[in-house]
């Protein structure tokens, strides 16, 4: 076989296979193969994208029309929102989410990753993880007047020179200043410490923005473009699928199949890895792919018909994300210009726009969705009744067990883990220095309300007929859809706090002289008529702006001791086996108050020093 990407030729074996070349996979190649003496061969089921929406900041999010494409994936219908399915959103191209994504890029507090120290997981608590998000990404401040204007407070601390380019546009939309000062007004802070721990109040964020060029940042244009050329040790095979991990006697990675995607009859061949196989397929496809390879729950296994190797009932269970709801405003006067529409709006100014972004990677081009969100702890944006109600709630345990996926209940350890994260999320509520809630904002206003800490859970597992699929050369099982339950809102907490969250929001809009005096809002969803629990409620579900995540797909194979139903040691290793390790966004145990993008690439950075380390001499 070839390879199509860098163009070489591919080996019998290598001393790392990276299973994905998206955000994490792309990390952990270039450090792994910082040493020339190691071979690395990373094996991604998309291709390089180089159109314009791939590097211009404001083109950020068109997908799938701009030709990047996603995998097809379909959620299973969503009990508490009517059966709803979701369009799972998981990226399928070099550089992955971060190719796709929508650049905000903020991070936890240190409350939220202590968290995972907790859950077992030795040096993974906040200090252990700052040198990696430092060492990941470098800080392109604002400008000077625009510091001045917006008050924006930016954490130089938090950041080195690494090869992810953050930074704030080189124009900001003067409507911000209302934005933030209403919120002032409201009593939310702003955070002077959002990259080194202090993620609470009004955040400024920047985005993964080059500001000398004026693109996008993501894992290909920082972690693989440098040195593709340079690094005969490195070789990235595109279009092609890994079907499945080779596992010896002793539940040792040896290697993996792969076919060349899309049917082209081509048959299926292996590839040996003498020291690991390292899976950053996503938190959607590593559970997937682990399963297929006889790792995961025995009854799921079963089902599928894949002969059973180890029975781990963490891997596909614990799955996380971050549901919503988008209420919106109609800003009846007031808007400044320019402000974001004003692109659609006004050929003139679009026109100028391009010409300056062409000509100097500068203007409203460089802007993307938004870099500003309050992150808020439960009491500060819930009344103390309410607050006595959520917490009485947290107390029941038969609603607990009624909730979880089923496989809580034939499982001692998964519910162990489970409880040993309510334990934490309880104290976080009660804390002033953990969020429970995001409301991401932009100039022109922005009505969602994010749950950053979600107590329901979902899972991740095999179709049925994932085998018998497989014994076709052509359609392998591993471009089968798994099946996703998000469960969202299963835990009546959740909705709780999602509706704490709204009422939070609206009365902002509400209340706010300086919103109310300069854009006049009316509330379009949920509408004034909605005024009990209930109501609101329906109001959201039937205008569809209920949604369980916030492409955020997280935990399906959780950094936790086996005893609390764990997929991965605190060394990545996956339970029970050897040589195979897990660095994507699966192993956050319990996902964080934070778009998770920066801390994905944190932990991959993390992880390639974990690996590099037990791999040093032999
Ligand atoms: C639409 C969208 C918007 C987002 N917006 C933001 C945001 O604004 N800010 C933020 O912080 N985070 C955001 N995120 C989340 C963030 O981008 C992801 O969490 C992160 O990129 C995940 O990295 P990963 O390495 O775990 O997986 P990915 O980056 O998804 O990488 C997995 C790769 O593995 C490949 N793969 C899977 N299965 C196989 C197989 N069998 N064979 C070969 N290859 C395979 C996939 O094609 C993919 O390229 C967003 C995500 C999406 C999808």
């Amino acid at each position: 076989a070839t390879i199509p990407s860098n163009d070489r030729k591919i080996r019998e074996s290598y001393d790392y296979i990276v299973i994905g070349g998206g955000t994490s996979g792309l990390v952990v190649a270039n450090r792994l193969s910082e040493d020339p003496k190691k071979t690395v061969l990373v094996i991604e089921h998309g291709y390089i994208n180089d159109s314009p929406n791939t590097k211009i900041p404001n083109a950020a999010g068109k997908f799938p029309n701009g030709g990047i494409d996603l995998w097809n994936v379909t959620s299973e219908p969503i009990q508490s929102l009517r059966g709803l399915r979701w369009p799972v959103r998981m990226a399928d191209v070099v550089g992955g989410g971060s190719v796709v994504n929508g650049m905000f890029a903020d991070r936890g507090s240190r409350a939220d990753y202590d968290a995972w120290e907790e859950l077992g997981n030795e040096g993974w608590g906040f200090d252990g993880l700052l040198p990696y998000f430092r060492k990941s990404s470098t800080l392109g401040p604002p400008s000077p007047e625009h510091i001045r204007e917006y008050n924006i407070q930016t954490d130089p601390a938090g950041y080195s020179n690494g090869p992810l380019q953050v930074g704030f546009p080189s124009t900001m939309y003067p409507d911000l200043k209302n934005m933030t000062a209403a919120l002032t007004a409201h009593g939310v802070l702003t955070s002077r410490n959002p990259a080194t721990g202090g993620a609470f109040g009004l955040l400024w964020a920047p985005n993964t923005l080059n500001i000398r060029t004026g693109t996008r940042s993501h894992a290909r244009a920082a972690y693989y473009d440098p040195i593709a050329k340079s690094r005969p040790n490195l070789h990235l095979v595109t279009g092609h699928t890994v079907n499945k991990i080779l596992l010896d006697k002793e539940l040792a990675a040896t290697g993996v199949t792969i076919t060349p995607r899309s049917g082209t009859g081509a048959a299926k061949f292996n590839i040996r890895a003498d020291r690991e196989v390292i899976l950053a397929a996503g938190a959607i496809s590593t559970p997937k792919l682990l399963q297929l390879s006889g790792v995961g729950p025995r009854a799921v296994l079963e089902a599928a018909g894949v002969p059973l190797r180890l029975d781990l009932p963490g891997v596909g269970a614990n799955f996380q994300d971050h549901p919503q709801a988008q209420a919106t405003w109609n800003l009846t006067k007031g808007l400044a210009f320019p402000n974001p529409g004003s692109l659609n709006t006004n050929a003139t100014f679009n026109a100028s726009a391009w010409e300056e972004y062409q000509a100097h990677g500068t203007g409203p081009y460089t802007v993307a969705f938004s870099n500003t969100a309050a992150f808020l702890p439960l009491r500060n944006f819930t009344e103390a009744a309410a607050f006595n109600t959520v917490m009485g709630n947290t107390a029941d345990q038969h609603v607990e067990e009624n909730a979880l996926p089923a496989i809580y209940r034939t499982s001692r350890e998964l519910l162990a883990g489970y409880r040993a994260q309510r334990a934490i999320l309880l104290r976080h509520f009660g804390s002033l220095d953990a969020a429970a809630m995001e409301f991401p904002f932009m100039a022109a206003g922005f009505g969602a309300s994010v749950l950053t800490k979600p107590w329901s859970r979902g899972t991740v597992t095999l179709a049925r007929s994932a085998s018998k699929v497989d014994s076709n050369t052509t359609t392998s099982s591993a471009e089968a859809a798994p099946v996703v339950q998000y469960q969202a809102f299963a835990h009546p907490v959740d909705r709780a706090i999602l509706l704490a969250a709204v009422r939070w929001t609206r009365n902002l809009y509400r209340t706010s002289p300086i919103l109310a005096e300069t854009y006049g809002p009316v509330e379009l969803i949920p509408g004034a008529a909605a005024q009990t629990d209930d109501e609101i409620w329906d109001a959201l579900v039937s205008a569809g702006v209920v949604r369980p995540g916030n492409s955020h797909p997280s935990g399906t194979c959780a950094m936790m001791p086996v005893s609390l139903g764990g997929c991965v040691g605190a060394d990545l290793r996956v339970h029970g086996t050897r040589r195979l390790a897990v660095v994507d966004a699966s192993v956050i145990p319990l996902i964080p108050g934070t778009h998770i993008q920066t801390t994905v690439y944190a932990v991959a950075e993390k992880a390639s020093d974990i690996i590099k380390a037990r791999n040093t001499g032999l």
